[in-house]
């Protein structure tokens, strides 16, 4: 799937270890990553992006801004988008750019999307071959629209069966980190197949994508299906044309994996590939759950936290943060968010949160948290601080006893 990507973006055919030059379909950079880039271009005595419908700005990592510092290179980016004319602005409040970006059609079949982000892979969910790129590099292709690449190998990975009762996207995503390890996939494309596979929704198909950088892939791909199409319909900012892999693409590793195996599970402290099945870690202590996330902020996943939560009270402080204004509305609407409010979790912007350790929530000395993210980093959420990785289930379980908790105990 990357060669055919790469091949018509490129317009030469490109295979595995190939070096190509390849247009991009959509560059992504947020309040975080556009401030260096921007920079960058301007020393590159650029005046002009190449095509401003191209670029998608958001706003979301610190989201309101948290100190004047921060304020301040807002309001830059803010007029630069202006002087450009980038259309694609999306400010405070309208979400992670993980989740904005597919929400409003950018994220298509057989694009080549890139992001000043290194969870840009989340794309790769619906069939783009999505990934992230240093700042200096977006600001080439704000002058050029174009980046160079090395044509990755790709992996196979093929998941069989149904996943069982309390087990979701993220589970079986850190079960194939725990497996493949942080850098056992270092450079490669893998792509997802298996009955598991398409029985995930497209938010589920987001979660696994969106950690294909955890395992040190170039990017994660899942092949698009009907639920693809279904998503995507209304919604599609343009065009598309889905690619799928021809029956002999040469694959540098084929994995198999079975659903039966997957329990729920948890990333320990400071590794994401540290995972352990639920059970070697229950009654863990905890000081705060995080459940948000471009991981695990979206609809479905508040949904399950809620479904934990109806009816009982959180015994610990529990930060809900939805993935977009899109999502927050929608779980306002069908009652998630009165249920999670009403069990004492605490409401913040649609963003990234506490996730990069920024603000809304970050941890005192010594504090574990149970979080829906995708890094458990040292340092990541406050200096001394122990972040565990898990479902949502997982991490609302958990938020009614004050440490670590099988979902499908309660
Ligand atoms: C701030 C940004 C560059 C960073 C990333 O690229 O991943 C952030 O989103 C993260 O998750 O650590
Ligand atoms: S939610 Fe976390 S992982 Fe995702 S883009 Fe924001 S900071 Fe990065």
């Amino acid at each position: 799937m990357s060669e055919k990507i790469l091949s018509r973006a490129a317009g030469t055919e490109a295979k595995a270890n190939d070096f190509v030059m390849a247009d991009i379909d959509y560059a992504m950079a947020h309040d975080g990553t556009s401030v260096l880039a921007v920079n960058a271009f301007k020393e590159m005595e650029m005046k002009k992006v190449w095509d401003p419908s191209k670029i998608v700005i958001p706003f979301d990592h610190i989201a309101p801004a948290n100190t004047e510092t921060s304020a301040t290179l807002q309001k830059e980016i803010r007029e630069w988008v202006i002087e450009q004319g980038i259309p694609n602005f999306y400010e405070v409040g309208e979400g992670i750019c993980h989740q904005v970006l597919p929400e409003n059609g950018f994220a298509l079949p057989g694009k080549l999307i890139v992001g000043a982000d290194s969870h840009s892979c989340t794309y790769g969910a619906f069939g783009a071959f999505a990934t992230g790129v240093g700042a200096t590099d977006m600001a080439e292709i704000f002058a050029t629209g174009k980046l160079w690449f090395k044509v990755p190998e790709s992996f196979r990975m093929t998941v069989e069966g149904s996943l069982s009762k309390g087990v979701y996207a993220k589970d079986l995503t850190l079960y194939l980190i725990g497996k493949t390890g942080i850098d056992g996939a270092t450079y490669k494309a893998v792509e997802f197949y298996g009955q598991v596979i398409s029985e995930l929704s497209v938010a589920g198909r987001m979660t696994l994508c969106n950690m294909a950088i955890e395992m040190g892939a170039k990017t994660g791909i899942v092949p698009p299906d009907k639920k693809t199409f279904d998503f995507l319909n209304k919604r599609a900012a343009a065009p598309y044309e889905p690619v799928y892999a021809d029956p002999d693409a040469v694959y540098v590793k084929e994995l198999t994996y079975y659903a039966d195996d997957i329990e729920p599970q948890v990333a320990c402290p400071h590794q994401v590939d540290n995972v352990k099945p639920v059970g070697e870690v229950e009654g863990t202590h905890i000081d705060q759950v995080f459940i948000g996330t471009c991981t695990n902020g979206r609809l479905e996943d508040l949904e399950v936290a809620a479904a934990v939560l109806k009816g009982k009270k959180v015994a610990v402080r529990t930060i809900v943060i939805p993935a977009s204004r899109t999502t927050l509305l929608a779980a306002i609407e069908n009652g998630t968010m009165e249920t999670l409010l009403k069990a004492g979790v605490t409401l913040a912007t649609p963003g990234c949160g506490p996730c990069l350790g920024a603000h809304q929530g970050v941890l005192g000395e010594g504090e574990v948290c149970i979080s829906t993210a995708n890094r458990n980093f040292k340092g990541r959420m406050g200096k001394d601080g122990f972040i565990y990785l898990a479902s949502p289930a997982t991490a609302a379980a958990s938020a009614l006893t004050g440490e670590i908790t099988d979902p499908r105990s309660v």
